[in-house]
């Protein structure tokens, strides 16, 4: 079991990178805790899969280093490393039986067969795989495969840290959940650190206690799935959580708060302040759809806006607007009356989050 520690970690694939855009990775700190369930969340081409490879040793970082508890492993080949990874796609042997499968890395260490056996059948029993444990592999369905792949990972005792590469997505939705507990149950078991790859945010909150949000080959927020929520640190955080998305909007300063497209967003003088000292003009303010508050008649304070959408999802609708030339989503409860034409609009400060070249600014103010 592991700390791994990533210290002014970057990666080029370039032989000779001119600039930050030749960087798969982009320079990085970065610990996680020996014994978290931790998701490494974000869009296609972000560095998620370098990351990992670089972890495991897969791949040689360009720059910087990677530490194991306190040891850097940068020179240490994947089989050194005591790192187990499992792939989008299964990778275990077709023609051997489950039970060959999962014997396979022990048996490659020279361990004695009762300990072997001892060993599959735990791990069986946990994965669930007894009563396919004389099958041939190439006879199981896509779930089952990927369980082996796992159960190849969890047989070894000195393993130290699983990392999952996009495990579910060749497993039929229905399956993917029971799956998603079934890893739960083994980092509550096992005591692993386990980093999980994804690009589906609920996949991330539903598996890790705490999520690395990447994005352009930096990991933007390090969080529990509320502060990624609550306290989107930037906007591409913001953006990426929840559903639908923050609203961002593109301000200007005004001598009462900010402004858009001739629209007038009053602040507090403490934000104004702090905002009078920004030199950058890339300011935007955020609020997430679940704060907008919304009525169907004209109120005080209240912007009014033209509906363009309401799409009902059940227990919520979600109801897109126009302001100025801004789109806005609001989600609605079930029993919130649904504005027609017209809506009236109102974004509550607590709520408004201020971000200045994509970062949050000034929380400690609100
Ligand atoms: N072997 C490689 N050679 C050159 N560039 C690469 C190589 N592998 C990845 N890249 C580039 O590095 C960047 C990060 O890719 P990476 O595969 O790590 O992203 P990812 O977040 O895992 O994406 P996905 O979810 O699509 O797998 C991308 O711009 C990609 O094109």
């Amino acid at each position: 079991m592991a700390e791994i520690q990533l210290k002014s970690l970057a990666h080029s694939y370039e032989k000779s990178p001119t600039g930050a855009h030749d960087y798969a990775l982009r320079e990085m700190n970065h610990v996680w805790d020996q014994g978290g369930a931790y998701a490494l969340l974000g869009p296609s081409g972000c560095g998620k899969s370098t990351l990992l490879n670089i972890i495991s040793g897969l791949l040689t970082p360009s720059e910087g280093e990677v530490l194991f508890d306190g040891v850097v492993v940068n020179h240490l080949p994947p089989q050194q490393r005591n790192i187990a990874q499992v792939f989008q796609f299964p990778v275990i042997y077709d023609s051997m039986t489950v039970f060959d499968n999962l014997a396979f890395p022990l048996r490659n260490m020279k361990i004695a067969e009762a300990k072997v056996m001892s060993k599959v059948h735990e791990i069986a029993e946990i994965l669930e795989l007894h009563p396919v444990l004389n099958k041939k592999a190439k006879n199981l369905s896509a779930d089952e495969k990927q369980k082996v792949s796992m159960g190849r990972g969890l047989v070894r005792d000195d393993v130290s840290a699983i990392l999952f590469d996009e495990p579910l997505t060749v497993i039929d939705p229905q399956l993917k959940w029971k799956l998603r507990r079934k890893l739960k149950q083994i980092h509550e078991q096992f005591n692993l650190t386990m980093i999980y790859v994804t690009h589906d945010q609920l996949e991330a909150s539903t598996f890790a206690e705490k999520i690395a949000v990447m994005y352009g080959g930096q990991i933007v927020q390090f969080g529990t799935p509320r502060e990624l929520f609550e306290n989107p640190n930037h906007t591409f955080v913001g953006y990426f959580i929840g559903s639908p998305g923050m609203n961002l909007l593109e301000v200007q300063t005004t001598a009462n708060g900010v402004s858009f497209d001739g629209i007038e967003i009053e602040l507090s003088d403490a934000r104004k302040a702090m905002l009078a000292k920004v030199p950058s003009k890339n300011i935007k303010v955020g609020i997430r759809p679940e704060f907008v508050h919304v009525w169907d008649k004209p109120s005080e304070n209240g912007y009014e806006c033209e509906v363009q959408h309401v799409e009902d999802l059940g227990t919520y609708k979600i109801l897109t607007m126009k302001l100025g030339q801004q789109i806005i989503k609001a989600r609605l409860d079930e029993d919130h009356a649904v504005p027609q034409q017209k809506a009236y609009i109102s974004f509550p400060e607590q709520w408004l989050k201020i971000y200045v070249d994509e970062y949050l600014i000034g929380e400690e103010l609100v």
